[in-house]
């Protein structure tokens, strides 16, 4: 991979190489966009077979920020951690206070949470050297865990969805075919089963599959045969790229919707799944719910008031069906766009002289 070519590409402002002997930490940073304000996004520890891939997913998923918080109508620009190894045998707590220290380097360009392989205990560990990390325990006035909130708002979302493509946005008696049943997926599972859907659950880890069937009575299946159910609604609520070419043509769901990041591998799978007249709920709007729960900690947290806005990715996901209908164009198309004119705009309007306490004529006062 060519680094600098790829970074110049998709326009990306920084990549850290972080690694700390002692404590076993090889972490990669990537800041996307800080357009709109710091960078925020989750750490994701995971068995990358090749240090390639782990950066590549950092650079995927800080892009993926860039627009999710831009399109959730938050100031704030888009950033993202991998950290190298497995997540069930490598952590200790000095690999995240290493980690803490080097987010403290960035002086508040980069603030981070939770993500796949990440808890709050870890994001605790990681506040004991920095300020610049959210979804810590509610004992300091945080906001915990993000995933149930994240749940809500794609819940929020599919409903939104599901009124275009059934004409109501009731999910009673709707069959949902859910890949990957872990934090977010659980919590989404208990709204839909609260509302009368049922539910087909996968998941490679197989406790996290008996305690959804016991739960919500849910039908489970392989996880290669997700694809391909009888269903109304496919949740992609695991890892990315699982709409490719492989699976695109097993689909039988008239609605896409679900927690995962990144879930086209390429945007042409997002054109393909247009043409076969599915609704898209583009991944990055309809998932929003967590960053909004964690981004509210940085004015004080107030749940009332986080939620309230999380309850607004229905909105957010009606306006973007609303766009691409009015460009005819695909909903990730339609997503990308709302948030890249936000962006603009708000580039346009900083670009006006503002002295403030970073600036250089700061020392002469
Ligand atoms: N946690 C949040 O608040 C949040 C917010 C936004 C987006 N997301 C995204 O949502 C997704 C799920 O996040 P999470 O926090 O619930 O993670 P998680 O690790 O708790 O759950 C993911 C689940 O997917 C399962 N899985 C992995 N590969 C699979 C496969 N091939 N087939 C079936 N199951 C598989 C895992 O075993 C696990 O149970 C991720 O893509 C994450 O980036 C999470
Ligand atoms: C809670 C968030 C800051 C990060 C979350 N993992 C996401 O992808 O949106």
């Amino acid at each position: 991979m060519e680094i600098f070519k790829y970074l110049e590409k998709y326009d990306y402002e920084q990549l850290l190489f972080c690694q700390d002997k002692q404590s076993g930490l090889k972490a990669i940073i990537a800041i996307h966009d800080t357009t709109l304000g710091p960078a925020l996004g989750g750490t994701r520890m995971w068995t990358y077979a090749t240090e390639e891939e782990a950066i590549e997913d950092a650079l995927r998923l800080s892009k993926g920020m860039t627009y999710k918080n831009a399109a959730a109508g938050l100031n704030l620009g888009g950033g993202k951690t991998v950290i190298i190894g497995d997540p069930r045998k490598d952590k200790n707590e000095e690999m995240f206070r290493a980690f803490g220290r080097y987010i403290q380097g960035l002086n508040g360009r980069y603030i981070t949470a939770e993500d796949v392989g990440t808890t709050v205990e870890d994001m605790d560990l990681i506040h004991e050297e920095t300020d610049f990390v959210t979804g810590i325990s509610p004992a300091f006035g945080s906001s915990g865990n993000p995933s149930p909130v994240t749940a809500y708002g794609v819940y929020r979302g599919m409903k939104a969805a599901a009124k275009e493509a059934f004409g109501t946005d009731s999910l009673e008696g709707k069959v949902v075919a859910v890949q990957g049943v872990g934090n977010v997926a659980y919590n989404l599972c208990r709204h839909l089963h609260e509302e009368g859907a049922r539910l087909i659950v996968t998941d490679i880890n197989k406790e996290s599959v008996a305690r959804a069937v016991e739960s919500f009575g849910a039908t489970a299946v392989n996880p290669d045969e997700i694809y391909g159910v009888q269903c109304d609604i496919y949740a992609p609520c695991a890892l990315g790229a699982v709409i490719n070419d492989q699976t695109i043509n097993q689909i039988k769901a008239k609605v896409i919707a679900g927690a995962a990041n990144n879930q086209l591998k390429e945007p042409v799978h997002g054109d393909q799944i247009h043409e076969k007249g599915i609704v898209y709920a583009p991944d990055y709007v309809i998932n929003a719910g967590g960053v909004i729960n964690v981004a509210d900690e940085l004015l004080g947290y107030n749940r009332e008031r986080a939620l309230k806005k999380v309850e607004t990715v229905y909105d957010t996901i009606e306006r973007v069906i609303e766009i691409a209908k009015r460009d005819n164009i695909p909903t990730y198309k339609a997503a990308d766009r709302m948030a890249e004119e936000r962006i603009e705009r708000m580039r346009n309007s900083r670009s006006q002289f503002l002295q403030n306490e970073k600036h250089i004529l700061n020392g002469r006062r």
